[in-house]
């Protein structure tokens, strides 16, 4: 039978056709075709095939096949389809995701330049005339006869000597010709060849079970969990597997949390691979679009056989993969957060499965999803548990703000006295400091600070959210609500009530108390400039700032041998918000951060401000235990039925009529639990704690499941035949981050 093809049309609006295949056409999904739109012609990538679709017309066909190569794997193609259903996500939003624009729409050609090719060199006595009655020309000839007789035009002098050029090429000297190049988004950088270290004995023995890894019954290599202390050389372990993998005449691919914000890491495989230039690839969110296209290429055509790359890079097209590293992979920017929501630390783990690759996922705070995968076997658990030149780890005060509190009657804290000593003393010394600040989020908590207390629902274990609009108290996973207490539950003061600083007022008292120090100040609206991150670091690195004030962005892969001490200003702020990970988030974070001190010759300190010194987060991170930590977080994660134990999903609606939104999820929840599968439970909707963003009404619910193939099954059926209002748009995140 006669098969068609959906079609994904090239152009702003991504409309979707299906076409008949003609008969001896051999084509393959991820084909570029040429097909009828209206009464033009148009091009397009094939989504998929299959028996045509039951209509009351007839298909035009396909009018050619552009080119016979698919431009996507047959791999990508397979793991786009899962992606599809696993995410509930329309196809062809996955292969946007897969192919970016800037290939599709393949209107970037390659950039070229103007290359002058000596081809032949005028005989003596003409060179000598040459040099007499025009000196330029003489000059060219010499220079492109030490140049092994081909230089770019622009290097000879570019506009100013085309004059010259033409008359060579008149007489016949010389030949001016095209040639592509790259667009090298690192141009204006130098890579010096770093040499590969002499492993410690830890580092060794984990980079020989990553050459030689577990494998599963069907010889497929076990997924491995890098969980190595901070700064105990991970980084190092990656660079020998990826250059083992290159040996072996296979590809690696990278994948780091965010190219932006892990410069280091970046120019560490730079420097490593710098003698393989050619063969590294860098993809991020600020190529342009011919940076992009220059670089897929050089992928999909094996030239490149490295891929660095933030979360997208996981779809890069190589070929013959040997191996993928995910760094950080407890980090949430690997979750994508418009449709397809996928998780490309999961999608790594699914590819290298396709590709029977061997797949590495390190962080010193793993994930409780991935650690729990290396407790129940599926996953295999590698340890680096000192640091590699075997520096101690920092040790960590943790400060009571309770009683700073005390002290300060009424005011906030922002600096307690122990921390500016400690500050007072390091640059003295001329030590060099970070502070670190959580970044404030909208959902705020109730806290009283004399005893610190926070309210919770009984009922899921998670701080209740603060509406001021309504002055309510409401859980944001089951839709709980009461009304904020006027005094604390627990000491009975009624100063329980919101309190906050941002980075910006830390600045303005730091500066006041320190006025002699240089400090910087990185957050998202300091650093908005392309770069800035990168030479604020760099400035940082030779000493020419003291201090550092800064949010998240501060707590990843740095590495500064003489910052002596990290002071981690509200410890609290990340705790407290309604998110069954806050608890875990709060651990990465303050192990993280402190992992920035004390990587040098000199030891480090850490102090951490609290109102709730005894949470479980902070006190194993004190102790830099992360076993115990998982333990007893895994505990309670089971015991209230919450990932990795389950699979938590949010649905959500927006629109700009808030009746509307409301009644679409309330519509969507009716038919929810009419045949509701046994292993999902379903929440109530209700508001989010965002509820107005970008002029839209926010409405939400939660969905848990023991089971993702009963959840995203029972979803899809549901969405399918539910279309929501025009004015309505509907949200599914499976496996979702953030409940926002
Ligand atoms: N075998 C080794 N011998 C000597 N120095 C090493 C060795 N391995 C790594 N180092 C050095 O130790 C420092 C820390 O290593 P690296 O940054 O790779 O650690 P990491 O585990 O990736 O750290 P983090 O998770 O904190 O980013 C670096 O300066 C690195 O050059
Ligand atoms: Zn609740
Ligand atoms: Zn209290």
């Amino acid at each position: 039978m006669q098969q068609s093809a959906r079609v994904l049309i090239d152009g702003p609006s991504e409309l979707v056709f299906d076409y008949m295949i003609p008969t001896d056409m051999p084509i393959v999904t991820g084909c570029r075709v040429r097909i009828p739109l209206r009464n033009r012609d148009s091009t397009g990538t094939v989504l998929d095939i299959g028996p045509p679709p039951q209509t009351n017309f007839t298909l035009r066909p396909i009018s050619s096949l552009i080119d016979p190569e698919p431009l996507i794997t047959p791999t990508l193609m397979k793991l786009g389809k899962w992606i599809a259903n696993y995410y509930v996500a329309p196809l062809e939003q996955v292969m946007r995701a897969l192919l970016p624009e800037s290939v599709r729409q393949d209107t970037h050609s390659e950039k070229t330049r103007k290359v002058v090719e000596l081809t032949a060199m005028p005989a003596t006595d003409d060179l000598e005339k040459i040099a007499k009655r025009a000196p330029k020309q003489h000059i060219i000839l010499k220079l492109l006869e030490a140049n092994a007789g081909a230089m770019p035009l622009k290097d000879l002098g570019g506009g100013s000597v085309s004059a010259a050029v033409k008359s060579l090429e008149k007489k016949g000297h010389v030949k001016l010709t095209e040639e592509a190049v790259r667009r090298d988004p690192d141009e204006d950088q130098e890579f010096l060849e770093s040499k590969p270290l002499q492993l410690n004995s830890e580092q060794a023995e984990a980079l020989k079970q990553i050459l030689e890894p577990a494998t599963n019954e069907n010889g497929i290599p076990k997924p491995i969990l890098l969980h190595g202390v901070t700064g105990s050389g991970k980084t190092e372990v990656y660079l020998q597997a990826v250059q083992h993998a290159l040996d072996q005449g296979k590809s690696a691919l990278v994948l780091i949390p965010e190219i932006s914000l892990t410069p280091q890491t970046v120019q560490r495989f730079k420097s490593r691979f710098a003698a393989l230039q050619d063969q590294v690839a860098v993809l991020h969110s600020h190529l342009s679009q011919g940076e992009r296209f220059d670089e897929w290429h050089r992928i999909r055509n094996g030239q490149a056989r490295i891929v660095i790359g933030a979360r997208s890079a996981i779809f890069a097209p190589l070929t013959n993969l040997g191996i993928i590293i995910v760094d950080e992979e407890h980090e949430n920017t690997y979750k994508q957060e418009t449709s397809p929501r996928y998780h490309g630390r999961d999608i790594a783990v699914l590819r290298a499965h396709f590709e029977k690759a061997v797949v590495v996922l390190g962080s010193a705070t793993p994930s409780l999803e991935s650690f729990q995968n290396t407790q129940s076997g599926k996953y295999q658990l590698i340890r680096l548990t000192q640091r590699a030149d075997s520096q101690a780890m920092p040790i960590m005060r943790v400060l009571d703000m309770r009683i700073e509190a005390q002290k300060q009657k009424g005011r906030i804290a922002i600096l307690s006295d122990r921390l500016r000593v400690s500050m007072e003393k390091k640059l003295e010394n001329g030590e060099q400091i970070i502070l670190f600040l959580n970044r404030r989020g909208f959902a705020r908590s109730l806290q009283c600070p004399p005893c610190g207390h926070v309210c919770e629902c009984q009922h899921c274990a998670i701080p209740l959210t603060y509406h001021r609009t309504d002055d309510r108290l409401v859980c944001h996973m089951c839709g709980y609500q009461s009304l904020p207490p006027k005094k604390c539950p627990s000491c009975g003061d009624e100063a329980i009530r919101l309190q906050g600083f941002g980075t910006q007022k830390v600045e303005e008292v730091i500066q006041k108390v320190f006025p002699q120090a240089r400090m910087a100040r990185i957050d998202a609206d300091t650093m908005r400039r392309k770069n800035a991150l990168r030479d604020t670091l760099n400035k940082f690195k030779a000493h020419k700032i003291d201090i550092i004030i800064g949010t998240q962005m501060i707590a990843k892969g740095l590495h500064f041998p003489n910052v002596t001490l990290v002071g981690i200003l509200n410890a609290d702020l990340g705790l407290h918000v309604p998110d069954f990970r806050a608890g875990e988030r709060t651990f990465q974070l303050l192990t993280q951060v402190a992992g920035r001190a004390g990587r040098g010759e000199l030891e480090g300190e850490v102090i951490v401000q609290t109102f709730t010194p005894h949470s479980p987060s902070i006190q194993f991170a004190r102790h830099h235990d992360f076993d115990g930590y998982a333990e007893q977080e895994l505990q309670f994660r089971n015991q209230f039925g919450y990932p990795p134990f389950a699979h938590c999903a949010l649905l959500g609606t927006r629109s700009t009529h808030e009746r509307r939104a409301e009644f679409t999820l309330e519509n969507l929840h009716k038919r929810l639990s009419k045949d509701l599968p046994p292993q999902i439970e379903l929440g109530e909707p209700m508001p989010s704690p965002l509820t107005r963003a970008h002029g839209q009404f926010r409405y939400q619910l939660m969905l848990k499941s023991t089971s993702a193939r009963a959840l995203h099954q029972h979803v899809q059926r549901v969405l399918s035949t539910t279309p929501p209002p025009d004015d309505v748009t509907i949200i599914f995140d499976m496996d979702a981050l953030g409940f926002f």
